[in-house]
């Protein structure tokens, strides 16, 4: 069985969302759904300027350097997967993918977001833009991002997608794992290890309500399990990031609790 190290990383401020406060107790709920594994809460720096930002990511850092087993990072908002990519795109360079399901595309820059949070501009500080504080070491080809089920994003972030060759599916092209292995495949080749960042909001409103920015249209529950299940038996996974839960109704920590299990047992599994 696969050693898993769980990271709890219960940031907040560089959400733009009003109950941001609530990741909190979410990131602790989260932490609690995965079975076994070592753990550790990473405390989060104060305020939500860009290097106090950057402190909680150099934490996170120092965290996963001691942690042995499969990196499972929960957030918290989306900001929390900044180090755990960074730390994927240091470690296989080129053969890097990383699959990042959201309802939004995280692609802002300090210039064009509308909110000024930083969950809304990680993906791009992934790829070198941004923030100095928070840009890293290697940073991302977008040509290696693929989007599954984002459907709310800003006009900056259109621009983008098209112009730097993001991969971007819609909800209405993942009803099977078909459009979206191809597009994994396409945006890495052969030897490819994948990371898979889940923004709990890429689920429909309909089943899932406990987001800040939630957007109708998302994915089922059993519909983002298959989704992963069939990226996880196809290629190596390099690690996994949930996020964005705000704890608000008693039916949807029922629905996560085995959602999350499941996620994990299956990003664990020997091929
Ligand atoms: N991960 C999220 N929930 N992101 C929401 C981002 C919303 C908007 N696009 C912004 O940049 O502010």
């Amino acid at each position: 069985m696969t050693l898993i190290s769980v990271i709890e990383v219960p940031q907040w401020r560089s959400s733009g969302s009003r109950t941001a406060e609530r990741l909190v107790e979410g990131a602790r709920l989260l932490a609690e759904m995965v079975p076994g594994g070592d753990r550790v809460r990473v405390e989060v720096a104060e305020g939500s300027t860009p290097a106090e930002l950057a402190v909680t990511a150099s934490r996170v850092r120092t965290a996963r350097a001691d942690a042995q087993g499969f990196p499972v990072t929960l957030g918290g908002d989306c900001g929390v997967d900044l180090e755990p990519i960074a730390a994927a795109v240091r470690r296989y360079g080129e053969r890097l993918v990383v699959l990042w399901f959201d309802a939004h595309g995280d692609l802002n820059t300090p210039d064009t977001s509308p909110s000024g949070a930083f969950h809304g501009m990680v993906l791009r500080a992934l790829t070198g833009e941004g923030h100095p504080e928070l840009l890293p070491e290697v940073s991302l080809d977008p040509r290696r991002i693929v989007l599954a089920g984002a459907r709310d994003l800003d006009a900056a972030e259109v621009a983008f997608i098209e112009e730097r060759g993001v991969r971007h599916l819609r909800v209405e092209d993942l009803a099977g794992a078909d459009a979206l292995l191809d597009g994994v495949s396409r945006a890495g080749g052969d030897e490819i290890a994948v990371y898979i960042h889940i923004d709990l909001d890429v689920l429909d409103p309909s089943e899932f309500t406990s987001v800040g920015s939630p957007a109708r249209g998302g994915l089922r529950a059993g519909q983002l399990l298959a989704l992963v299940e069939a990226v996880a038996g196809r290629f190596e996974i390099a690690g996994l990031g949930i996020t964005e839960y705000e704890p608000s109704d008693p039916a949807d920590q029922a629905t996560l609790t085995p959602l999350v299990s499941a996620l994990v047992k299956t990003c664990t599994q020997p091929h």
